[in-house]
């Protein structure tokens, strides 16, 4: 009894102790609108189990109904603040007191590493300085090559649709979009898109689903309790596989590139080219020369940066050429306008025949807009930062950037939920008027995606060429997506559509 008293007293000064050091933390966050305010880790939680049940992204509107555009909550101990007003996003993105990534990062970590994406403020900035270059519109050219060689091999599988009805195009989306990151990322042809049951397609799958569930499921995030689970053993086990065909890829093109130095085929001082041997040079080209140039980049760096270039660079691409498919079989005439626009400039083979494609470009901003690739990201706010619609956010909190619903807000889209590409077509009344950081697919400020033009190319020429040759579908008279966020924005129920030949 004794004893039971004694306990029951130390946890009551314990608490106490801890409100009263985290006193000024908790006023802020109580000030934020939130689910069952300010009962640390319980109102998140039980929010949080409810809105499970809504599907996709239905979540955020049921919030922004009930608080408006920013709002707090609590998931266990950590306290986010979500925020779809341009004007924060705009504070937060250009700030250099909020570089660090937010912690629910961390569970990506195993695959990435310190790349790019998750590194630090430390040693973000040179970082970052350091592969800018690796990204310019030179460099990027010489990847148009890779573009046309897989974007053949799709179109031929496609071909073989045309007559089976209705059919999911997302597996050869996404075996494409991985054939176009492995050979551009590190020189290698693993040809995903003919050999559709390998080892390293399975692994990336494995390996996704595995970080989707860590999502999902908060008690996963726990690394002890999912050490313990068999999803943590899969995942494992595909790093494995995925970090293998990395290490081999560096040591065999290190080994190369090294060869080539003391040949003096590769000339140090223009970089850009390997003398003689007209090679194409990819990323993980780019880097090794960094390192054995001796720049401040170390295998280890390489080896996270290809992972993270991987990464990065898949599903994304996937996704965003999915749904901007399925925009285009649901409005018809835009496909044709597509199409014709494709077919004006002669081909999809030169960086110059893709960057005439104005409206293409027009098509994939908007469907970018209604379906961001990536429709949440994070910070990390080690101090009190003050936004400007008027909250302090804690220090300690997670920022999380709401671009999905921001893209949906009638104060930055007129008619939100339709799809308008005229609306990014240069000239256009709304582009101009319209807030600089409301429209952040990619981010902005500091961190913004290093991969865009890259992006932008690559889907370009993939939607120019299957759009100039075939007339997309939709599965119904009345086709619904049903969203879910994978890591990437997907639709649950793929890209199911009746594929024809345009003549
Ligand atoms: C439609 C395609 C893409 C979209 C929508 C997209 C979107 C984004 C977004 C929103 C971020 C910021 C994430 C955050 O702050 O946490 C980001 C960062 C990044 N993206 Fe992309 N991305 C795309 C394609 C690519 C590609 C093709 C690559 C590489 C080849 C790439 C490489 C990266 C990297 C390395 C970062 C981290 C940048 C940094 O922190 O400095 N992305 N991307």
């Amino acid at each position: 009894m004794a004893l039971a008293a004694l306990v029951l007293v130390a946890a009551v000064l314990a608490v106490t102790v801890y409100l009263l050091l985290n006193k000024r933390r908790f006023q802020l966050t109580a000030k934020f609108p939130q689910p069952l305010l300010w009962l640390p880790g319980i109102g998140g939680l039980a929010d949080t189990i409810y809105h499970y049940g809504l599907s996709g992204m239905a979540w955020c509107f049921g919030y922004y109904k009930r608080f408006g555009p920013v709002w707090g909550m609590w998931i266990g101990p950590e306290f986010f603040v979500i925020t779809a007003v341009a004007e924060d996003i705009e504070a937060i993105v250009t700030s250099p007191a909020v570089i660090d990534k937010g912690k629910n990062y961390a569970l990506i970590w195993p695959w990435l590493g310190d790349g790019l994406l998750l590194l630090g403020a430390k040693k973000w900035h040179a970082r970052r300085k350091q592969l800018t270059p690796t990204f310019h519109f030179r460099i990027l050219e010489q990847f148009m090559d890779v573009f046309t060689e897989k974007g053949v091999v799709l179109e031929g599988l496609v071909d073989g649709l045309v007559g089976k009805g209705v059919v999911d195009l997302r597996p050869y989306i996404s075996r494409h979009a991985l054939d176009v990151i492995c050979e551009t990322t590190m020189g290698t042809q693993l040809n995903c898109q003919l050999q559709e049951d390998s080892g390293f397609v399975q692994a990336v799958k494995v390996a996704c689903k595995a970080v989707d569930d860590r999502h999902a499921y908060p008690w996963l995030r726990n690394d002890a309790l999912f050490r313990m689970t068999r999803i943590a053993k899969e995942f494992y086990g595909a790093l494995d596989i995925i970090h293998g065909v990395t290490k081999k890829v560096i040591a065999d093109r290190k080994s190369d590139l090294t060869k080539e130095m003391k040949e003096g085929v590769l000339d140090a001082d223009n970089n850009d080219e390997i003398l003689g041997t007209k090679k194409r040079k990819m990323f993980i080209d780019h880097l090794l020369t960094m390192h054995l140039q001796g720049e401040d980049l170390s295998e280890k760096d390489i080896f996270d940066e290809v992972n993270t270039f991987m990464f990065e660079g898949h599903d994304t691409t996937m996704t965003s050429v999915c749904f901007t498919l399925f925009l285009l079989a649901t409005h018809p005439e835009v496909q044709d306008r597509v199409a014709e626009e494709a077919r004006s400039v002669g081909g999809t083979s030169t960086s110059a025949q893709l960057g005439e494609l104005k409206y293409l470009e027009a098509v994939i901003k908007e469907s970018l807009r209604l379906y961001p690739s990536v429709p949440l990201y994070s910070r990390h706010a080690h101090d009190e930062f003050k936004l400007p619609s008027g909250y302090t956010v804690p220090a300690g909190a997670t920022l999380l950037i709401n671009a999905y619903l921001m893209h949906h807000r009638e104060e930055y889209f007129k008619d939100p939920s339709a799809f308008k590409p005229e609306r990014f077509l240069s000239g256009s009344s709304e582009e101009s008027s319209r807030h600089h950081f409301s429209y952040v697919p990619f981010s902005a400020g500091y961190r913004n995606c290093i991969g865009q033009r890259f992006a932008m190319l690559s889907m370009k020429a993939t939607l120019a060429r299957l759009v100039s040759k075939f007339r997309f579908l939709p599965d119904s008279a009345d086709p619904k997506l049903d969203l879910d966020v994978q890591v990437v924005l997907v639709s649950k129920s793929g890209l199911p559509l009746v594929v024809e030949r345009r003549d």
